[in-house]
């Protein structure tokens, strides 16, 4: 590894790491180590595939390095930063804590969070009480058509910063991701702005995250077909206006009309799946816990009631029941015999 290149872990090669990971190296400031899972023998073999609105067509791009597992941190060659890009869903093990513990050098290693979800930091934050923990909220429409094969159909936009953790310096959390977006943006192929109010960000998101993303995933409608369908007056935008009242109770005034902006944030004839709608599509692991769960158990703390995001929580949890039961996760006893 070059001593000028920042030494990054990529954990989570799919759709939106992939882009990460070309972004970095494109810039020539950082050496990508990427951790694979299903796409490790088609990567490690031929490459990525990668048809993207930023990058052009790049048939076969390999990082640095492609391993199918974490690697353990060197003492002499530490991680600067882990990058984490997979789904984050807390209740299926290895939790992302499992994962990346072997590659954090304590008080060295920079983590940087590109991940949908609230309070996705916290189990960070008790785990590596020393180390800076980053936000990226990110807004590409990136898919993985098949293992290796990215399709990145919406310009890249990667609002980063730093999540406050009371027990370190903010300036050297600001310093940390200051550097980062360096690195991440320096080959000027994709828009990584400084993000100051990381609460602010992710709430905004969640307007999204929270209700057409679990929404099209339930009803199996892409995000232009569920407005076609009509369901966004008695269903899509009470969720919205749930949300928005929960970060106001907590002290996040989203703009004016945010609701409408984020349910009409897609062209309709992109057609955009969500990322829920894609993984139930292709039997995986929803991140509902984050996306759902945590804005609906925050709203329960402070008293502000969401029935319909509730309902969309319960309806999740039993999709994801559904899929654990697919993996082998869990086990039913056996029908009666008549
Ligand atoms: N796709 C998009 O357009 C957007 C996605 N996001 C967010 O970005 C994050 C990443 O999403 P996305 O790239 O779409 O997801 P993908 O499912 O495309 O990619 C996640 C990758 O992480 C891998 N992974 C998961 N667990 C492990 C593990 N234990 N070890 C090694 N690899 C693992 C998966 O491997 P495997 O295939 O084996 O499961 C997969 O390759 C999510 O939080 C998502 O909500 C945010 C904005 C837009
Ligand atoms: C809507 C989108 C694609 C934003 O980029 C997203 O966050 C998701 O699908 O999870």
């Amino acid at each position: 590894m070059s001593a000028s290149k920042a030494n990054v872990l990529l954990v989570g090669g799919g759709a939106v790491g992939a882009i990460a990971a070309l972004n970095i190296e494109a810039g020539g400031l950082g050496a990508v180590t990427a951790v694979l899972r299903s796409n490790y023998p088609a990567v490690s073999q031929s490459g990525y595939n990668i048809e993207s609105v930023d990058h052009g067509k790049l048939p076969s791009w390999k990082p640095t390095k492609v391993v199918n597992s974490v690697p353990a941190a060197s003492e002499s060659e530490p991680y600067d930063y882990v990058v984490c890009v997979t789904k984050n869903c807390p209740d299926i093990k290895p939790t992302l804590v499992d994962l990346i513990t072997p590659a954090v050098t304590k008080g060295h290693t920079v983590i940087v969070l590109i991940q949908n979800g609230l309070n996705i930091e916290r189990p960070l934050f008790e785990a590596f009480p020393e180390n800076i923990c980053l936000s990226g909220v990110s807004m590409i429409d990136s898919h993985e058509e098949e293992p290796g094969h990215i399709l990145h159909e919406e310009a890249d936009l990667l609002h980063l910063g730093a999540f406050r953790n009371p027990n370190l310096s903010a300036e050297k959390e600001k310093e940390a991701a200051l550097a980062f977006i360096k690195i991440y943006s320096a080959a000027g192929k994709t828009k990584c702005p400084y993000n100051e109010d990381v609460p602010f960000a992710r709430w905004r998101k969640l307007v999204f995250n929270s209700c057409l993303n679990p929404i099209c995933a339930i009803t199996g409608l892409d995000d232009a077909r569920i407005r076609l369908a009509g369901a966004v007056e008695g269903l899509v935008k009470p969720a919205c206006e749930e949300i928005i009242k929960v970060a106001k109770a907590k002290g996040i005034e989203l703009p004016e009309g945010i609701a409408d902006t984020m349910i009409n944030l897609d062209p309709m004839d992109l057609y955009l799946k969500p990322s829920m709608q894609c993984d139930a599509e292709k039997g995986n692991y929803i991140e509902y816990e984050n996306l759902v769960g945590e804005p609906l158990r925050d709203a329960e703390k402070i008293g502000v009631s969401t029935p319909i995001l509730k309902v969309v929580y319960e309806l999740c949890k039993a999709m994801q029941w559904k899929t654990m039961e697919a993996k082998g996760l869990v086990k039913v006893p056996p029908k009666r015999i008549l």
